[in-house]
């Protein structure tokens, strides 16, 4: 069937090899974010501190979908491809934003997912590839939008959708579903792009005679705790094109409750580093073991350059959703080692990291546990969910949307009456009964803060008062920082350097898809998707409702829409 309404087909575009998506041109935004090494950042410069405050919108499209937008618009030589809630995938002339072509993909009409959103497509020679919630990967003519040829990943009816944006490398599509709250083993596929076969199924939690699976004890209430632990890998990767090796992050166990999965739970809420031919996992540092919280460990860590008694290393930084943001070494072998980890926000549970290997003591009155009503901050949703940080190589800071001061208490149970992947809740605890509160009402929550990467201290922080931050960020070589994410629905622009508002502007509703920049015709431009909606909107109310100053705003308008920024023609 054709699943391609044509407005016009594009003519000479311009396919994507390996060697343009290592060296990321400024110019083109080729990957989620920006660059392999994961940093959300743009060398662009034409847009400064100086001249921001002029930024107007050049045009804007509306998606004409509802709720939670958050895809960054992937921009390749002037095209730009944006996907949706409920997987459109809309391909537009990035300078004028007239339409090329709108794929609409064929989900099962009786689909119901957790989460109905999608964080981007991924480019490959003159294909478009894009998963869906239904559980598959779409090979897509990116001239046309036709579909060429489709993979099953995941099965949404077992609780195996996909909402990650897949990656490219070296001719492979790497995705993996999401399911974390339904009893799903987690793993990474990887599929061939020409011909949409699977080339290799990496699970996140080892089987047995696999190294890891010793961690997942059968001495709990569920003996084979392993076969649906979790562990989704449900936020795109990043790559290290010299070394070939890939970093992932994986996610919470399943049920939410470690005491029914006695043991660390290997790879839940962990970095991995992972062979791009075959998928072996090389290397590992799991930030939280038995991980009890829903913290996860989804988004992968930045592949940068760190300083370490005085030398310079290959390193691997994080803000993690457990509220702490970590310094790692890694290797060319794919080796993973820990360096120091700082909070970023109040965690109640960690009571200290060990100096040599980061490993946590918590304070068990902070780790839920079956039968047990436990409080504990930061809340599920994390001291950051899965918004991007950005690394700027100009001012050697990173940029975290944090959310400080929130709490929550949940009881936990066992729960006998449903079947692990029967794509049934299957977390071990009511969401009826959830509670989130702020640890002191009086405060804000959504910050934006910048840590030097090697003094590893805090240079500035912008507190957003009564909002969340659910806004990645983009910050480029003009100097600048992006980002938008809070309930009075602005996108800004801050000074990279001293962390002052340059600019402010009111879209239709809040973004939470991740700014980016890009060029055509000698022009800069700044484009996020604005459309509020899952865990961003659903956070926000719960704190609005529960909010006794009268200075939360509840009231968020909705609606997708494709915003375009630039100066001012000279
Ligand atoms: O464990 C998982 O598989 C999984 C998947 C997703 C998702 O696919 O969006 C989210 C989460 N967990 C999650 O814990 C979470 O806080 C979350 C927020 C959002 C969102 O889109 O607002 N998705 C997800
Ligand atoms: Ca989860």
């Amino acid at each position: 069937q054709d699943l391609s309404r044509v407005n016009k087909e594009i003519s000479d575009y311009n396919p994507v090899t390996q060697e343009r998506l290592n060296a990321a041109d400024p110019s083109d935004w080729l990957l989620p974010k920006g660059n392999y090494q994961g940093w959300m950042y743009s060398g662009l410069e034409q847009i400064t501190a100086e001249n921001v405050s002029q930024l107007t919108p050049a045009w804007v499209y509306s998606t004409g979908l509802d709720s939670g937008h958050q895809a960054p618009a992937i921009v390749n030589d002037g095209v730009m491809f944006v996907s949706t809630p409920y997987n459109h995938v809309l391909a537009l002339d990035a300078k004028t934003g007239s339409l090329y072509w709108r794929y609409e993909h064929d989900n099962p009409p009786d689909l119901g997912v957790m989460h109905n959103t999608s964080r981007g497509v991924a480019l490959w020679g003159d294909r478009v590839f894009a998963a869906g919630l239904d559980g598959t990967l779409n090979a897509l003519d990116a001239k046309t939008g036709q579909r060429l040829c489709q993979a099953s990943i995941g099965d949404w009816e077992i609780g195996a959708y996909i909402t990650s944006a897949p990656l490219a490398v070296e001719g492979k599509i790497l995705v993996g579903p999401s399911g974390g709250e339904f009893g799903v083993r987690g793993f990474l596929e990887a599929t061939d792009a020409e011909t949409c076969e699977q080339a290799w199924r990496t699970y996140s939690v080892p089987g047995p005679d696999e190294p890891g699976h010793e961690t997942w004890k059968p001495e709990g209430p569920r003996p084979d705790a392993w076969k649906y632990g979790g562990g989704s890998m449900w936020m795109p990767g990043n790559y290290d094109p010299e070394a070939k090796k890939l970093y992932w992050g994986v996610g919470n166990g399943s049920p939410w409750l470690g005491d029914q999965r006695p043991g660390d739970n290997l790879y839940v809420a962990s970095s991995i580093s992972m062979d791009p031919e075959t998928g072996e996992i090389l290397g590992h540092m799991q930030y939280h073991f038995n991980d009890s919280w829903d913290w996860a460990a989804m988004n992968a860590p930045m592949l940068l350059d760190i300083e370490q008694d005085g030398q310079t290393v290959t390193g691997l930084m994080s803000p993690q959703r457990n509220g702490y943001l970590y310094w790692l070494e890694r290797n060319p072998e794919g080796g993973i080692t820990y360096l120091e980890g700082k909070p970023f926000v109040y965690n109640d549970a960690f009571v200290s990291l060990d100096q040599d290997t980061g490993r946590p003591t918590y304070d068990p009155a902070h780790v839920p546990t079956t039968g047990n009503k436990v409080e504990y901050c930061p809340s599920l949703w994390g001291g950051k969910n899965y918004p991007y940080e950005a690394y700027n190589p100009q001012t050697g800071m990173i940029y975290i949307p944090a959310n400080e001061n929130v709490c929550n208490s949940w009881t936990g149970f066992l729960d006998e009456d449903t079947e692990p992947a029967s794509g049934q809740w299957w977390a071990g605890m009511d969401l009826a009964e959830l509670k989130v509160f702020l640890r002191d009402p009086q405060e804000g929550v959504g910050q934006l803060q910048a840590w030097n990467v090697n003094t590893r201290e805090v240079e500035w922080t912008h507190e957003f008062g009564k909002t969340m931050n659910w806004g990645s960020v983009l910050t480029t070589a003009g100097g600048i920082v992006f980002n938008a994410g809070t309930n009075d629905r602005m996108l800004r622009a801050f000074d990279a350097e001293s962390g002052e508002v340059l600019w402010e502007f009111p879209l239709n509703s809040a973004a939470i898809s991740p700014p980016v920049s890009y060029e055509v015709d000698g022009k800069q431009y700044i484009a996020i998707t604005a459309g509020y909606g899952v865990d961003a909107q659903w956070t926000n109310s719960v704190l609005a409702d529960a909010d006794e100053t009268g200075e939360w705003n509840g009231d968020v308008p909705v609606g997708g829409a494709i915003w375009v920024f630039a100066l001012p023609d000279a």
